[in-house]
């Protein structure tokens, strides 16, 4: 699958003010990038790599730093817009936001893969398993999903788009470390995220933990009565 850029624009948020880029794949399907401090690359420029990267103003030296810190944010509509306590995707997309801001260099790349790529509608069917007291994994696979049906694939170009080959990423989860690892983006460190833990979403984060591979602390439990 191949994504094009369409088209971009400066979006002001209370977070600071963010270029919006919108891509577009062969299927008409959209994802959107927020970037700070990340000048677009001329693609006529994009073979040869040294004036790139004096061209973007970043990597003129390697300590870490300068290296753009990047979140790769599947989006949850339940989560992102209506303040879903059921999980921890609008508490995380608010603190890389601002994270991003502070540090002056880096991305949101805010990939339209709506329950964990199921859909919007079969996340809910989910969720109503999850009432009967199954947990998320299960819930996927009674649906006849993978635990997980999500590709990063878009994400290189995406961010050639703007000249980064080097990130720190904001995540606990380790597929998306690899796969970038695995795909000509190099991860120099993994920034762990750990906001929006409560009563209610607390088995949540323990099955991501214990059946998902999730890097998260032992007592998410605990945390939950003081990060909400
Ligand atoms: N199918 C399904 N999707 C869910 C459920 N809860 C959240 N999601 C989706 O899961 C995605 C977020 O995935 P998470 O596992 O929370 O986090 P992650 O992106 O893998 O990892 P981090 O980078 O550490 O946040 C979003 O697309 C949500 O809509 C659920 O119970 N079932
Ligand atoms: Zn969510």
């Amino acid at each position: 699958m191949s994504y094009q850029f369409i088209t971009s624009a400066t979006l002001p948020t209370r977070h600071g003010e963010f270029d919006i880029h919108m891509f577009e794949n062969e299927d008409g399907q959209e994802h959107v990038m927020l970037t700070v401090g990340l000048p677009v690359v001329d693609p006529k420029l994009k073979q040869d790599k040294e004036p790139n990267n004096a061209l973007n103003g970043q990597k003129t030296d390697d300590t870490a730093p300068s290296i753009p810190l990047v979140r790769i944010h599947s989006e949850c509509l339940t989560g992102d817009a209506f303040s879903s306590l059921k999980c921890d995707c609008g508490p995380q997309l608010n603190a890389a936001m601002q994270a991003i801001q502070e540090s002056g260099s880096g991305a949101i790349l805010y990939l339209r893969q709506e329950g964990r790529g199921i859909g919007l509608t079969n996340k809910i069917r989910a969720y109503a398993l999850q009432d009967q007291g199954h947990d998320t994994l299960d819930a996927n696979l009674m649906l006849g999903f993978p635990a997980d049906a999500r590709t990063y694939e878009m994400c290189s170009a995406m961010l050639a788009h703007v000249g980064v080959d080097e990130v720190r990423l904001i995540t606990n989860n380790p597929d998306k470390v690899a796969y970038l690892n695995d795909n000509g983006i190099r991860v120099i460190e993994r920034v762990p995220l750990l906001v929006g833990v409560n009563d209610i979403n607390a088995d949540y984060m323990a099955t991501k933990r214990d059946r998902m591979g999730h890097l998260l602390d032992k007592d998410i439990n605990t945390k939950a009565h003081h990060n909400k």
